[in-house]
């Protein structure tokens, strides 16, 4: 592998007390110090800005949950990278940070420029270690968790692999503390639906949980990038895991072999900016579900909700009000209304520009 993403969760970086966990944040650095050596390129994305403010700020009065996430991450934020920078240092290794927010990967134009940050950074030997910028997403528009970022990173960044570190193996075909559960050691790429493997609780700093994980290594999975969950907590996991041959306990979800074109995976990731709905009748569904490749023509379409520009992110909606996928749309919303169930015009929603749930 040429290119991997790992992301490190913050229970990975915080001790059962909140503090950060020094002594594994500089053994995970030594590891990834190693393979940056060996020629490997790495991208970091890291949580755990909120768990070590937490544990630096004695705040005077309760706050309320958006204040006490702007505070501990604004400080907890700069101890990070702080000691992330004095720990590659001394491998004699450069680090930098990217903070990002979900608006980032809204528009093209960002989403290529954040991509070029991260291109130059590699290209200059410098890891880049990123992070959701706490400090001014906090409204619902932030994502799920830093395992949705990670996905985004790893399909932006065209890596060969996602590692998503937490502190648990993999996942377990049950409860973890269940004697009789073990981890699943493959998933292959498709609709293998873990929900009932997956529990909702969440370890004491984590956001997401595992039913997110799942969820994002499932779809970066499909397009064509592999995933591996494991246990960042024990020592030497990422050699051992990117070792030929590796038996190291962990889920692996095996990638799709279908190449994914870049603007698909952008669309694939960008269903939170949808401006509009498009209906389409039981037919178009057909067609578009069918193996062959099909575009999204305006005679299949019933109705059209909301307003949009060309260019836009519309949901693609069945019969039933079942949303069946995200397109990048090549109508603006007026001009696509007046053109409803009209036949012989450029596809509202063309193939190349179309991805399927
Ligand atoms: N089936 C399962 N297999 C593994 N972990 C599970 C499962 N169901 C729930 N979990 C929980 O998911 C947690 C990991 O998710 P999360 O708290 O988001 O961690 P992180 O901070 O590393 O992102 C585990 O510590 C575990 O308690
Ligand atoms: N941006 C937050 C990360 C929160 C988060 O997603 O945590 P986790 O579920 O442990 O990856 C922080 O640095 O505290």
């Amino acid at each position: 592998m040429k290119r991997i993403a790992v992301k490190i969760g913050s229970n990975v970086l915080t001790r059962k007390d909140g503090t950060l966990d020094i002594t594994r944040m500089s053994a995970l650095v030594d590891q990834v110090a190693d393979l940056h050596r060996q020629g490997m390129e790495i991208v970091l994305i890291s949580s755990g800005a909120v768990a070590s403010g937490r544990s630096e700020i004695k705040a005077g009065k309760k706050l309320d949950p958006v204040s006490a996430r702007q505070l501990y991450s604004a400080v907890g934020q700069a101890k990070l990278i702080n000691r992330y920078y004095e720990l590659f240092r001394e491998h004699g290794m450069t680090c930098g940070q990217v903070l990002t927010t979900k608006e980032n990967f809204g528009s093209r134009t960002h989403y290529l420029n954040q991509k070029h940050c991260m291109e130059v950074m590699l290209e200059n030997k410098v890891i880049p270690i990123v992070n959701e910028n706490d400090t001014i997403s906090v409204t619902e528009l932030m994502f799920t968790d830093n395992d949705e970022l990670s996905g985004l990173i790893a399909t932006m960044m065209g890596m060969d692999a996602l590692v998503i570190l937490s502190n648990i193996d993999g996942i377990y075909n049950g409860n973890p503390s269940d004697p009789d559960s073990s981890v699943i050691r493959e998933i292959e790429c498709g609709k293998t639906d873990l929900s009932e493997y997956v529990q909702t609780s969440k370890s004491s700093f984590g956001r997401g949980g595992m039913l997110t994980k799942c969820h994002i290594a499932q779809k970066v999975a499909d397009e064509g990038i592999a995933v591996i969950i494991a246990n960042g907590k024990k020592d030497n996991i990422l050699p051992m895991l990117l070792a030929v041959d590796s038996d190291t306990v962990c889920t692996r979800f095996i990638p799709a072999s279908k190449p994914v074109s870049s603007v698909k995976k952008w669309i694939a990731h960008s269903e939170g900016f949808a401006k509009g709905e498009i209906h389409i009748n039981k037919g178009a569904e057909e067609a578009l579900t069918a193996p062959k490749a099909t575009s999204v023509l305006l005679v299949g379409v019933t109705r059209i909700e909301g307003d949009f520009e060309k260019d836009d992110i519309v949901k693609i909606m069945n019969e039933e009000g079942v949303q069946i996928g995200v397109g990048c749309t090549a109508y603006d919303s007026e001009e696509a209304r007046k053109q409803i169930g009209q036949r012989d015009l450029k596809p509202l929603i063309h193939y190349d520009y179309l991805y399927l749930d």
